[in-house]
């Protein structure tokens, strides 16, 4: 469980977090959706300690995140998987030595320990017999698969996810989104993406937080979500038209 409590960040004089708490809950997918410039890449940075808040608290568990200094958070650290927007990885690095990468860094697996990590890694998400490949032999699908499996090489107690279909298509975004669901469960992560997606929001968004210039407007399950009188929160999910017609079937 991660416990966020009255965050506030701001860079120089615009004031980009406004006070948010959410709890993000083991086992569960919590999404974090809200238009451009609301604030959600910043809510997540500062989470991860990527950004340091002006005022709030961090709680893993009951540990105070945003206390600890750069020591301290090493073992919250090693707990957290991340898989980045454009999947980050090093291009000069075959799949497996991408995978390996954080073992290498932060466990005392020995390699023949790792290699078998990274193959258990790439079963996991269907990539099996892939890792002499490089990342420009990937399709972008693929891409984000081997990024999931890096982020749970460490099996990860938390695992953070920023905009984890864009540039997909709708089918391998739901396969993305099953897999991320599925990992979940399976490692009772606690699990935060951060989506434009509103199939992703509809599919899989147990916990959803809707950030509406800076400061919390709504929180819920997307099976309250369609019920929702927010005028604003109405407004951004079920803007085009085949959201319309589907909020009409909830
Ligand atoms: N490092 C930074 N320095 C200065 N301003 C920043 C920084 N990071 C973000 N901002 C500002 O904070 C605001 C929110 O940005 P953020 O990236 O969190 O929004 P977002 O909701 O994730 O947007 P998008 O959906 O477009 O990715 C923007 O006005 C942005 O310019």
């Amino acid at each position: 469980m991660i416990n966020v409590q009255d965050i506030y960040k701001s860079f120089g004089d615009n004031d980009v977090l406004r006070g948010i708490s959410a709890k993000f809950e083991a086992g569960k997918i919590s999404l974090i959706i809200g238009g451009s410039g609301s604030g959600k890449s910043t809510l997540l940075k500062c989470m991860v300690g990527l950004h340091e808040p002006n005022k709030g608290k961090v709680l893993y568990q009951d540990q105070d995140f945003t206390r600890m200094n750069f020591e301290e958070r090493i073992p919250i650290r090693k707990e957290i998987g991340m898989l980045f927007q454009n999947s980050a990885l090093f291009d000069s690095m075959t799949v497996e030595e991408n995978i390996t990468f954080p073992l290498q860094m932060f466990s005392d697996m020995s390699k023949k320990e790792r290699i078998e990590r990274a193959n258990f890694c790439l079963e996991r998400v269907n990539l099996e017999g892939r890792n002499k490949l490089y990342p420009a032999e990937l399709s972008g699908g693929m891409k984000k698969r081997v990024g999931i499996a890096r982020a749970i090489a460490m099996t990860p107690k938390y695992l953070f996810c920023d905009e984890p279909n864009s540039g997909l298509d709708p089918r391998t975004s739901i396969v993305i989104d099953e897999l991320i669901q599925d990992i979940t469960e399976e490692y009772n992560t606690t699990t935060v993406v951060v989506t434009h997606d509103m199939n992703s929001v509809m599919g899989i968004g147990q916990y959803i937080l809707f950030l509406y210039q800076g400061e919390k407007k709504w929180e819920g399950s997307n099976k309250e979500i369609a019920h929702t009188d927010v005028e604003e929160l109405n407004d951004f999910v079920f803007a085009s038209p085949f959201m319309k017609i589907a909020k009409e079937k909830f």
